[in-house]
């Protein structure tokens, strides 16, 4: 039997429900693809440090909180000792989990790079190494004979990106065009039904949703980086954040989702990318009033739907959750799977 030691970097919503989700599902994981999953190391600005060569206990390190010690009352410390944890604990899959940074992707950046450094296969939801700095990671990945999987970085759990990638064999992506943040879906939603920005993203908060500075999600910076992200894996682009011109939704008031509600509208925030004659790529994010017939119009809550435009097919869509913390916490499991497959093909 295979087990696969992991270190969690970052303890929040989504690395608390891949823990329970691996609580719940290591015998099927066991009995459907022959491995157990074993975290031996966790660490978090809050909680602290804590190391377990034979496995934390699930239980314990759920119920650490910064205001009864963390993980120091665990027998851990209380600084969130990632360099040395991801160099030094024997773990065989580093699951970065931190707040995504939309400037320079720290200090999440520095924990791929260390994590792969040491010959670590990396699993992350944190799109800002992977949209400002894939292309280095996979060659790092790949120098060091390691796997660098980030599914949850775009649409959380639904796997657009692997599907592309092994799906859409012989056909030729022109551009896509998406709604891929949950959280303004989710806020654009909830103003139609008339509550004010503030209090729908609070909703969005206690829900999973947002980002720890749910900015990223009300000015376009989150989907400017998913963006870069789809176009970078599956137009072939070389596209850095900035490329994407980027407009977010806090200029929208819920007098203009109930005015567009009138005209047979609905407010989108939509992220694009092209391909343009020239063989670069143009992309963009901006809000859009949507005619009701759209198919990116009747995607509501914190689901997310892109739409790709293929020469042979026409347009074809895919559509989930685009946020949540069990829902991001199986891009990672799957992540995970991809990991195992890929070493026992
Ligand atoms: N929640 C969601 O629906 C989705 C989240 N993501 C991404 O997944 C990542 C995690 O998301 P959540 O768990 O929802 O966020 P969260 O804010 O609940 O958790 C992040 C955790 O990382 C810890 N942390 C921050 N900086 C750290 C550092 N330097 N060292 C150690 N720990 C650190 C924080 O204390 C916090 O506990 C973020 O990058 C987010 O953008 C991606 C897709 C969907
Ligand atoms: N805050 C993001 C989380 C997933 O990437 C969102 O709302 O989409």
């Amino acid at each position: 039997m295979t087990c696969y030691n992991l270190a969690l970097i970052g303890f929040g919503g989504v690395s608390r429900a891949f823990l329970e989700l691996l609580e719940k599902r290591n015998d099927e994981l066991l009995e459907q693809f022959g491995f157990r999953l074993r975290v031996v190391a966790i660490t978090d600005l809050r909680l602290g440090s804590i190391v377990a060569e034979e496995g934390v206990d699930v239980p314990d390190v759920l119920a650490a909180d910064p205001g009864n010690g963390g993980f120091r009352r665990l027998g851990g410390s209380t600084d969130a000792r990632n360099k040395w944890i991801i160099h030094h604990v024997p773990a065989d899959i580093v699951v970065e989990a931190t707040f995504t940074n939309p400037l320079d992707g720290e200090p999440a950046l520095s924990h791929c790079r260390w994590a792969l450094r040491s010959g670590k296969h990396l699993v992350t939801t944190n799109k800002g190494p992977v949209a400002l700095a894939a292309a280095e990671l996979k060659a790092l990945a790949a120098q060091q004979g390691v796997a660098f999987e980030f599914e949850g970085a775009v649409m959380s759990g639904t796997p657009v990106i692997r599907l592309a990638e092994r799906m859409f064999g012989g056909l030729e992506i022109q551009g896509f065009e998406g709604i891929l943040n949950g959280t303004s879906n989710f806020v654009l939603g909830r103003m139609e039904s008339g509550l004010d920005l503030g209090a729908a993203v609070r909703e969005a908060r206690s829900l999973g949703y947002a980002e720890a500075d749910p900015t990223a999600d009300l000015e376009g910076h989150d989907v400017r980086l998913k963006v870069a992200v789809l176009a970078n894996e599956l137009l072939g682009g070389a596209l850095a954040p900035d490329d994407v011109a980027t407009t977010g939704i806090t200029a929208l008031t819920p007098a203009d989702t109930a005015k567009a509600a009138e005209q047979g509208l609905r407010w989108k925030l939509v992220g694009s990318a092209r391909r343009t004659p020239g063989g670069g790529i143009s992309a963009q994010v901006a809000p859009r009033a949507l005619p009701l017939n759209h198919h990116l119009a009747g995607v509501s809550g914190a689901a997310n739907a892109v739409s790709f435009d293929t020469d042979l097919l026409g347009p074809v869509t895919v559509s989930g959750p685009g946020a949540g913390r069990v829902e991001t916490a199986y891009a990672l499991l799957s992540d995970v799977i991809a990991i195992h497959e890929s070493r026992t093909r």
